[in-house]
């Protein structure tokens, strides 16, 4: 383990190097481990991941490779073992409202109606009533939930929860919106619904965007750029930037080129799963 004075010229070298780079997030050499009753579980062995801004990035990787790990630490809900994590120049040191979170269970108030749960952060910033009933106006109109601005969460779908959610941590102006597994409890229909209408609003506000997911084909969809991650010992394996058109509908999934990006993820996680077979 680091003794203090390396740990800062290591956490300094990184933000000096974040800034040259000019990067949103930068993450180096980033270890996570657990240890209960003595015995170390090691999350995330060695990850480095480097996000600009207006990115929109997707991590995938076989169950267990330190993906929600990953997030929690950029989220500031847990803290890296070795490494470092950088948003904006800033060292993470805990949870802050730069960064926006939207997780699978959903997260609403239940005792706060559509509108007031998308007002809520902005009434805790104090800010102006006025200004702030603007901002959730527009999101109640992004999110086409206009017509269900007074209902509670219990009388939505989980697809209308997740929208919230969503609009939620986009009106606090977070500079970047960490997702994990958003539309993992959707159904089908509603789940491609939900992805082309993230890729809309990032399309319209483009936000700094890092996606955990299991699909690989919404990975495609939503992504820019998508990190694979390996198993044990878990990292990042590929980074792949995705060169689809920039304004993309669902029919999209059917074409020659997005197939193929499908494909080589598939592939490179299948290379993950064979070599775990092999080795137990
Ligand atoms: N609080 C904890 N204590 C001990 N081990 C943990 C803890 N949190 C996570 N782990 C372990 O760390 C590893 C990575 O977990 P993590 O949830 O980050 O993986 P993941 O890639 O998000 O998995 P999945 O895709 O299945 O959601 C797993 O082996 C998990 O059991």
């Amino acid at each position: 383990m680091f003794g203090k004075k390396k740990k800062d010229k290591l956490a300094n070298d990184a933000v000096i190097e974040a800034r040259v780079a000019n990067s949103k997030i930068m993450v180096s050499h980033l270890k996570k481990s657990y240890v209960n009753k003595g015995k170390e579980t090691v999350a995330v062995a060695d990850a480095s991941i480097e996000i600009l801004d207006n990115e929109f990035v997707s991590i995938v990787g076989p169950s267990g490779c330190g993906k929600s790990t990953l997030l929690r630490i950029l989220a500031g809900l847990d803290e890296a073992t070795e490494g470092t994590a950088i948003v904006d120049d800033d060292l993470i040191d805990g949870p802050g409202a730069d960064r926006g979170m939207v997780f699978q269970s959903y997260t609403l108030f239940p005792w706060l109606t559509v509108e007031e749960n998308i007002h809520f952060g902005l009434k805790i910033k104090k800010m102006p009533k006025k200004q702030a009933d603007e901002i959730v106006e527009r999101y109640l109109e992004i999110i086409k939930l206009t017509p269900f601005r007074k209902s509670f969460p219990k009388e939505l779908s989980g697809g209308m929860k997740q929208r919230v959610a969503i609009a939620r941590a986009l009106a606090n102006s977070p500079k970047v919106l960490l997702m994990d597994e958003p539309f993992g409890a959707l159904d089908s229909q509603t789940k491609s619904q939900m992805q082309l209408l993230m890729r809309q609003i990032w399309q319209v506000e483009k936000p700094t965007v890092v996606f955990i997911t299991h699909d690989i084909e919404e990975a495609v969809f939503l992504s820019n750029r998508v990190y694979v991650m390996s198993g044990r010992p878990s990292g990042i394996k590929a980074n792949i930037p995705i060169y689809l058109p920039y304004r993309r509908t669902l029919a999209i999934k059917e074409t020659m080129e997005f197939l193929e990006y499908r494909h080589r993820i598939t592939s490179l996680l299948h290379a993950d799963e064979e070599d775990d077979l092999l080795e137990n």
